[in-house]
């Protein structure tokens, strides 16, 4: 597919009929992860497309198996890691899963030893990262700990948010100036003033999907209508992405509400649908992620020499693995994914199990460059 690379136009040159003709299943159809590191089996994308009700099986199978996935139970086994262990403990499949994502706190030293003498520029992703998951998105609070660990980390290090979330939300719950957001999985981004490096020193705002505003909100309204009747399904505008999500959805009908979002999105080819916690995420077809979004800030802040700048990014979300991945492939800086349980395969250098092992990384960072900057005075 022929992307443009460049930041001004994400938009893809033909977004919906290559991959349709390609693949025989159209693009919104297939869950955002199947790209890299598919999760089942190829040959089920080179099925001719037809509305069978094989096929139909065929389809819902794909993206059941792409929820469920999403979300997996604390005794998954990480294949990858463990092939056959005598019993399930969590404990331990989790202690193998970390020989290849160590703990970033056990690790720490070794993190540090590659930041000396460099600016470490700091990403964060929200929820399940900074907040806890809870069920009810809105009430996705962090805590007042947690907001002076941000805060202290921004004194030392340019410190950006990267958020599914609508940039305004997620601004409403963290508060914090000194911060630069990019919010809807990176397409609205907004580079703070203290960080700024233009000659005004004035804040830089860039939204590469500005123009899918209109569709947004026009598929927003129709999910909030076919979201009636399947109980405990919600809908949130971010803004440019909509997310649907399933947490509070009976497992009986979570099929059906896939059903009718990817029926929904066949009238949208300019739109498709990612996966994250327990969550649909319609978003426009274009080249443009939270990977994306990474390499753009680091541009605009001045940070994209890697002889100078450590870039640290920390998120829980399979959309996160795109801004891992632009870190593994610069062979700059680490990302760091926080879970409780192994997950399948991922990007990251190292691993955190939950927000408060956030909150202590942050700390600890905090602890160690004031420690180096008093040593160098
Ligand atoms: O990129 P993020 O900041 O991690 O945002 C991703 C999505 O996060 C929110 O949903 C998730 O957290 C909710 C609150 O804990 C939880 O109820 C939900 O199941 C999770 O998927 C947010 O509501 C979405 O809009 C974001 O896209």
């Amino acid at each position: 597919m022929d992307l443009k690379p460049n930041h001004n136009s994400p938009i893809l040159s033909d977004p919906a009929p290559i991959t349709k003709s390609r693949l025989g299943v159209h693009s919104n159809m297939l869950p955002y992860s199947a790209a890299p590191g598919v999760g089942f089996a190829p040959n089920l994308l080179l099925i001719t497309r037809k509305r069978t009700g094989v096929l139909n099986d065929v389809r819902a199978s794909i993206w059941l198996d792409a929820m469920k996935s999403s979300s997996p139970p604390p005794n998954r086994i990480a294949k990858d890691v463990v092939n056959e262990l005598p019993s399930f403990d969590p404990d331990l499949l989790y202690c193998s899963w970390m020989v290849k994502y160590p703990s970033a706190l056990a690790s720490f030293d070794q993190i540090v030893t590659q930041a000396k003498g460099k600016r470490i520029a700091l990403f964060l992703d929200y929820d399940g990262t900074l907040s806890p998951i809870v069920d009810n998105p809105d009430c996705a609070f962090m805590s007042d700990a947690m907001r002076v660990a941000v805060k202290e980390a921004a004194k030392h290090f340019p410190t950006a948010i990267i958020s599914g979330r609508s940039r305004d939300k997620v601004y409403e719950f963290i508060g914090l100036n000194e911060l630069s957001y990019a919010g809807s999985h990176g397409m609205d981004i907004m580079v703070s003033d203290k960080h700024s490096t233009n000659d005004q020193g004035k804040e830089v705002m860039f939204q590469p999907a500005s123009e899918f505003l209109p569709l947004i909100d026009e598929v927003y309204e129709s999910l909030i209508e076919i979201a009636k009747g399947i109980a405990g399904a919600k809908v949130e505008n971010n803004k440019f992405c909509v997310s649907v999500h399933y947490r509070n959805v009976d497992d009986k009908d979570w099929n059906a509400l896939a059903n009718r979002v990817y029926d929904l999105l066949e009238n949208y080819p300019r739109l498709r649908v990612s996966h994250g916690r327990k969550v649909l995420e319609v978003r426009p077809v274009i080249s443009w992620d939270k990977g994306k979004a990474v390499t753009f800030l680091l541009e605009s802040l001045g940070l994209s020499n890697c002889d100078d700048v450590l870039p640290i990014y920390v998120g829980d979300d399979r959309t996160d693995e795109d801004a891992f991945r632009v870190l593994k492939e610069r062979n700059c800086g680490y990302g760091i994914l926080v879970s409780s349980v192994p997950k399948e395969s991922s990007a990251a250098s190292y691993s955190l199990r939950e927000p408060s092992e956030v909150m202590e990384f942050l700390k600890s960072l905090v602890t160690w460059r004031a420690l180096e900057e008093g040593l160098n005075e």
